[in-house]
């Protein structure tokens, strides 16, 4: 029989002590061979902002994940930014784009999106600072999330940049606190404190500090020793096929609107002064 691990996407560098280290820049990875856990660690500062790169590197991490039958994953972010899980999707890639560029992004980005969304294996995203637009995303892919606290932010803030967040985005929100609270969230582009998120569902858990909010993560997955994986995968993929079956049987129309609008004047003119603002 096939030895089952788990994944925690988490950013961080002193979690584990074993066995299979795989080191990107921009992505560290690691097993620990003997509880079979993945820890991610997400590293491009300076805000770990997700550039068409990033994205291949965590889709590229994930599959390879998936074939060595980990136990459960941890996602996380590199310790040394501090205040930063994720800063969301490059805006670069958005701003001026080169459209071969912007149609590769976009693709990468559903296709990461699936990978993420439908492991076999357990994940936790230790969200150790801001998680903004895309990186609320990443968190939300995971199965269980651990914030730490009381100072970041997360949430789906596209509204915010004059662009729009797809189907898939809102329905990984809404399936996580419910289709009311998250049209209203994403409508408003709104962002949540730890406690606020805590609140709403949005986050399973808060921390005060890194070390601990890791523990809590490793005591989730602990908590499938007793499952098993098929049965685990199969429910996990019933509960979750009607999101992913939606964007595998629309990608190319569902890329075509986001390549499009996102080309237009108005919405240059606003992630031009949305990144401007940033500089300031
Ligand atoms: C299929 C696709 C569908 C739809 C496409 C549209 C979807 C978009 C989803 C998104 O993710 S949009 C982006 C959402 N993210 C944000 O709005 C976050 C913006 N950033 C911040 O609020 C802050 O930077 C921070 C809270 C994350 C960190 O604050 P702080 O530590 O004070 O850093 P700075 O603000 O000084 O930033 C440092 C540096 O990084 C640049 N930067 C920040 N975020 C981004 C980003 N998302 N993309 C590109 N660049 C970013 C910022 O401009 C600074 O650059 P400098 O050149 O001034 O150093």
């Amino acid at each position: 029989m096939l030895k089952r691990y788990n994944i925690i996407l988490y950013s961080t560098n002193k979690i584990v002590n074993s066995c299979r280290y795989v080191s990107q820049s921009m992505l560290k990875s690691t097993v620990n061979e003997k509880t079979g856990i993945a820890t991610v660690i997400i590293n491009k500062p300076p805000v770990n902002c997700i550039s068409l790169e990033l994205l291949n590197k965590i889709n590229t991490e994930i599959n390879k994940l998936q074939k060595d039958n980990i136990r459960g994953m941890i996602l996380t972010s590199v310790r040394s930014l501090q205040k930063v899980f994720c800063g969301g999707l490059d805006i670069k890639e958005f701003y001026n784009p080169n459209p071969d560029r912007l149609a590769k992004y976009l693709t990468n980005l559903q296709d990461t999106w699936l990978s993420l969304y439908m492991t076999s294996f357990p994940t936790v995203s230790v969200i150790n600072g801001h998680s903004l637009g895309g990186g609320c995303l990443i968190a939300m892919c995971c199965d269980y999330r651990v914030m730490v606290g009381p100072d970041y932010t997360i949430g789906l803030n596209e509204t915010k940049l004059g662009v729009v967040p797809p189907k898939w985005f809102q329905d990984t929100m809404a399936a996580i606190i419910g289709h009311r609270k998250a049209e209203v969230s994403v409508i408003a582009g709104k962002t949540y404190t730890t406690d606020e998120a805590l609140q709403i569902g949005l986050v399973d858990e808060s921390s005060p500090d890194i070390d601990n909010a890791y523990k809590k993560g490793i005591q989730f997955l602990n908590s499938f020793e007793k499952i098993s994986p098929w049965a685990f995968k199969m429910t996990k993929n019933i509960s979750r096929q009607p999101i992913s079956q939606w964007l595998i049987d629309n990608k190319q129309k569902d890329l075509e609107f986001v390549f499009n609008y996102m080309q237009t004047p108005s919405v240059q003119k606003h992630l031009g002064l949305y990144l401007q603002s940033l500089k300031k």
